[in-house]
């Protein structure tokens, strides 16, 4: 046991699971001791659990903070999570356990907005199909009716889940491409509803009217499967549908049902239930369908706003300040 003076500027333990910028790193370096996953693929869960046996932080960005890993870390007072969601946070667990929990909000609004309209833009206009064709060397002429696709400027962009990421890609929308705003969420938002001219609908009334569908709800019990086949089936034959919130919200089944039966236009996906998607998931082998590696929010000047955010956040804990981005649910 250090003396009591020694004790104060003992630095706390930390567990780092997954890689950070080395600015990053040195930041943690100088507020805690660490030690770290040197991999760049994800740490496998066995050797997670075995690493948290001293830890007193951690710094992870995915995997589950449960019953069980946290009676493997019996020190362990903050978990802080390089990411918006965590809905890999067992709310409950760490509740009993007096665990704090951390995110990292805002920072990245306008680069994961940036990759839901190249999204729209890319299913609309049938971009990466036109690509194939170019370099496939089957060119076809541009008043070719088979190539035509849909305008995005001007339509109407249906948002469930107007948060800080539904409200960077309405901007874009209403003051980029002139399109009329409708939102959906459990609470209206006057503010936003004024500064966009949004329209406040309910789920039905915004999957039957819009024309794009945006899906940027966090994942909850709640929004768990809350598109599925009733709801494609509501939407306009020609709607485009984009999800960048987490692949669980939608009924993948249906999702492909939908767009086997002709129900909307195409998708656009930065998200699936099961990351990596399988390779032969038949959502990769539909040409309306625009998929992506859950990307959101990878830029490298976002990705080291996130990291620094989060170990700001861990540090803050750990030291029993208030942490800037503790979630909702524990605060
Ligand atoms: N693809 C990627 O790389 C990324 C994905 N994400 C995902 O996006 C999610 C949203 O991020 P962000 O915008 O920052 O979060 P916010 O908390 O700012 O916004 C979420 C919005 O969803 C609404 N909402 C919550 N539950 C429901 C519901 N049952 N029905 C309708 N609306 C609901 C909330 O409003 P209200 O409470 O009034 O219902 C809120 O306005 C994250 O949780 C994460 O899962 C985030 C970043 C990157
Ligand atoms: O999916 C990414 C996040 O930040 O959440």
């Amino acid at each position: 046991m250090p003396k009591r003076e020694e004790r104060g500027t003992l630095k706390p333990n930390i567990f780092i699971a997954r890689s950070v910028p080395p600015e990053v790193e040195a930041y943690l370096g100088e507020h805690c001791s660490y030690t770290k996953w040197e991999q760049e693929d994800p740490i496998p869960r066995d050797k997670l659990l075995a690493s948290l046996r001293d830890a007193e932080g951690l710094l992870t960005s995915g995997g589950k903070i449960d019953d069980e890993l946290l009676e493997h870390a019996p020190r362990l007072r903050a978990v802080s999570t390089i990411s918006v969601g965590y809905n890999n946070f067992d709310i409950e667990a760490m509740k009993t356990r007096s665990v704090i929990g951390t995110n990292t909000p805002d920072v990245l609004n306008d680069t994961v907005a940036d990759l839901i309209f190249g999204l729209m833009l890319a299913v609309a206009r049938r971009i990466p199909e036109m690509d194939r064709y170019v370099k496939e060397g089957a060119w076809k002429r541009g008043d070719d009716k088979t190539l035509f696709g849909l305008d995005v400027h001007h339509k109407k962009l249906g948002i469930i889940g107007m948060g800080s990421i539904g409200e960077a890609v309405a901007r874009r929308a209403k003051f980029g491409f002139n399109m009329n705003i409708a939102y959906h969420n459990r609470n209206r938002k006057p503010d936003t509803e004024a500064a966009l001219e949004a329209e406040y609908l309910s789920l039905q009334e915004l999957l039957q009217t819009s024309d794009f569908i945006v899906l940027m709800t966090p994942l909850t019990p709640e929004t768990k499967g809350m598109i599925g086949l009733g709801e494609f089936a509501l939407m306009k034959r020609t709607a485009i549908f984009v999800n960048a919130s987490r692949g669980a919200t939608v009924d993948e089944q249906a999702m492909v049902q939908a767009l086997q039966k002709g129900l909307i236009f195409g998708a656009g996906l930065d998200v699936f239930e099961h990351e990596p998607v399988s390779p032969d998931h038949p959502l990769l082998h539909m040409p309306n369908v625009v998929t992506l590696p859950h990307i959101g929010s990878a830029t490298a000047q976002t990705r080291l706003d996130m990291a620094m955010l989060a170990a700001e956040n861990l540090v803050a804990a750990l030291q029993g300040h208030a942490p800037s981005c503790l979630v909702r649910e524990l605060r």
